[in-house]
Parts: structure tokens; C-alpha cells; sequence
């Protein structure tokens, strides 16, 4: 029986991994995917912006993938195989914190996984704007020195020089993998799927143990909050506090997104931050969904109530009583 082929896509928070979820949904709508992701906190924004050409999205949230949902990575894996659905191939997005050692080992210590999937490559986007900043993780390292492809991905934040200097870092810790340098993650699937690159004996190069479980140890400073909000939100006050917010704790904010309720607006609005960097543009039409504000913060030294308080400022009715 010919096997399933798997792709794992990985790198930092923020990095573009959606991005290239998308496109690669898009340029392959007519394949049957399906598609696992996995989101750090309590609340998917992900499985909210991937895009609708497959019914077969597994959302893994609240945890990472390599500790804490790792059962049920397999668990979901598993169920997808049994089912009567044909595939014809798997993407699983892990959290942007994930070590991808432990999703690998899973695929190769599974007794099904291992018999009805082929792992075809770990394919790892890079900020080649925040990469520097990302490589304190030891996440961020192992994501780049376990890739088959590494897409050096947001070229456009950077000059030339500092691309050049961004590669040489990153061949550094994996000079086997193919670098790529991508805007939007923009690169031909054929570049990115079916690409045969995954290699135990290389990984074991890297890491010998591997194989053998142990716990991963996650950096406990880095926290998530996670925050919702049912009255609509004021656009000027909302943005005019995300710019307060980023000039004030950019440096300890290493990820935020949200799908937000703006009043009186027919489509939601979605903003995404790293660090200082914010991007915001309208999303899909609300039509008759229930209208609500979901936002994620993940970083260092997050005061939840203060971040809380923030947004509720930021609602209507509160605007109202203020004035
Ligand atoms: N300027 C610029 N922005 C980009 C590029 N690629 C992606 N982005 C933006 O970066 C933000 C994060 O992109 P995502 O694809 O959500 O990143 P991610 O890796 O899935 O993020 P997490 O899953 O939260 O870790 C979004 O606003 C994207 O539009 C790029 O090449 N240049």
C-alpha cells in the first residue's frame, strides 16, 4: 500500500506558516488535504483564517503540540486513517513554540502512523526580520536545524545586507536544508510538497536521542492570554490602543493576532503583531455568524488584566460612559 505523504510545517511565531498553509490550500484546492493545526493558547485564531477549500481541518489548541497535545496529534492522526475519507495528503502547522523533534519522533515510533505515513519534509519558515531576536529560543533553533526546506520568508522587511547576513546564520545551524527567500511565502507548491527530503539518519545526526521520550521543556517565562470581548469595538480607540501597546511592550510581545468585531463593519477585522511589527486588513463578511472580538497575546511578562482592561476600553458602551 503506498503511503501517505505528511508535511510538517514549522518556524517561529508569526513567521508566515498560515501564510504558506494558504497558498499551498489554494494552488492545491483540488487535492483532498487534510490539515492539522495546532495553536499554542485556549483560543484558535488559525482555523479561523485558514482559508475553506477542505473540510478536513483537526484544530489542536491549548498546548503544544510537542508536549501537551502530542496524544492527541496521534489520536487525530489516527482517527483521519481509519476513517472511510480518502486523503491525499497530510499538512500539520504546529504552534509557532513547538520543538518539532517530539512531532517527529511521533511519526516514527507510531505503529500506524509509521505504517500508513511517509514523513516528506519538515518544512520550516523563517522571519528574516525577528529571526535574530527568535534564535534566544531554543524552539526557534531546533525548528531551523531539524528543516528539509527552510523558506526565509518577510525578505521585504529587510535590505539585502541583512538578508545575506540572516542566511548566513541560518546555514549556520542547518547547512543541509534548501533556503529559499520568499515574500508572503510565495513559492511554487512543487517547490514545497512531494519533495522526498525527510531523513531519520540526518535528524539522528542531529539529535541522537531523539527517539527516546522525554519531557520537552518549554520556557516557562512565555506565557498566553487569550481574550474575548461580545460589544463591538471602536476602530480609532482599538488601534490607537494596539499602537500604545506595541510602543510600550513590543519587546516582550512576541505574538499577537486577533479576529475582531468592529462596529457597525459587515466583515471582521484581522490584525496580526510581532513584536513592534503590526498588520491589520478586513477579514471574512461576519454575514450571520455570532459578532465577537478574539484576541491572542503570547510573551513574556503578560499582565492579563492590564491587557484585559485595554481592550475593554476599547468597546463601545465602555467609550460611551467614558464621554
Ligand atoms: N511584510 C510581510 N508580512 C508577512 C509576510 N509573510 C507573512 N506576513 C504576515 O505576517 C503575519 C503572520 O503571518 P502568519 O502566516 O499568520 O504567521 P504564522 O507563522 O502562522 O503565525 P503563528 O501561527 O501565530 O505562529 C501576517 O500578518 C502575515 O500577513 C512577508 O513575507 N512579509
Amino acid at each position: 500500500m503506498k503511503k501517505l505523504n505528511a508535511t510538517i510545517l514549522t518556524g517561529f511565531l508569526g513567521a508566515g506558516k498560515t501564510t504558506l498553509l494558504n497558498r499551498l490550500l489554494t494552488e492545491r484546492h483540488e487535492e483532498r488535504i487534510a490539515v492539522v493545526i495546532n495553536e499554542f493558547g485556549e483560543v484558535g485564531i488559525d482555523g479561523k483564517l485558514v482559508i475553506e477549500t477542505t473540510e478536513d481541518v483537526v484544530e489542536l489548541n491549548n498546548g503544544c503540540i510537542c508536549c501537551t497535545v502530542r496524544d492527541d496529534l496521534i489520536g487525530a492522526l489516527r482517527n483521519l486513517l481509519a476513517s472511510d475519507r480518502v486523503f491525499d495528503r497530510i499538512v500539520i502547522e504546529t504552534s509557532g513554540l513547538a520543538d518539532p523533534a517530539p512531532v517527529i519522533q511521533s511519526f516514527v515510533l507510531d505503529e500506524v502512523l509509521s505504517s500508513h505515513v511517509q514523513l516528506d519534509a519538515i518544512v520550516t519558515v523563517v522571519d528574516a526580520r525577528h529571526v535574530e531576536q527568535q534564535l534566544g529560543q531554543d524552539e526557534a533553533v531546533e525548528q531551523i536545524s531539524f528543516a528539509d526546506l527552510i523558506l526565509l520568508n518577510k525578505t521585504d522587511l529587510v535590505s539585502v545586507d541583512e538578508l545575506g547576513v540572516t542566511e548566513r546564520r541560518v546555514r549556520q545551524l542547518n547547512p543541509l536544508a534548501r533556503v529559499v527567500h520568499t515574500k508572503d511565502c510565495a513559492v511554487p507548491m512543487s517547490a514545497v510538497l512531494d519533495l522526498g527530503a525527510f531523513d531519520l539518519k540526518n535528524i539522528l545526526s542531529i539529535d541522537p536521542a531523539i527517539l527516546e521520550d522525554h519531557e520537552h521543556e518549554h520556557d516557562q517565562s512565555i506565557s498566553c492570554v487569550a481574550l474575548r470581548q461580545t460589544e463591538p469595538l471602536d476602530p480609532a480607540a482599538f488601534n490607537s490602543w494596539l499602537n500604545r501597546l506595541v510602543q510600550a511592550r513590543g519587546a516582550d510581545i512576541l505574538r499577537m493576532k486577533g479576529v475582531v468585531n468592529f462596529a457597525g463593519e459587515a466583515r471582521r477585522y484581522v490584525f496580526h503583531g510581532v513584536h513592534m511589527t503590526l498588520d491589520g486588513r478586513p477579514g471574512k463578511p461576519w454575514m450571520g455568524d455570532p459578532r465577537l472580538s478574539e484576541i491572542v497575546f503570547i510573551g513574556r511578562n503578560l499582565d492579563e488584566a492590564e491587557l484585559r482592561r485595554g481592550l475593554e476600553s476599547c468597546a463601545l458602551p465602555a467609550l460611551a460612559v467614558a464621554t
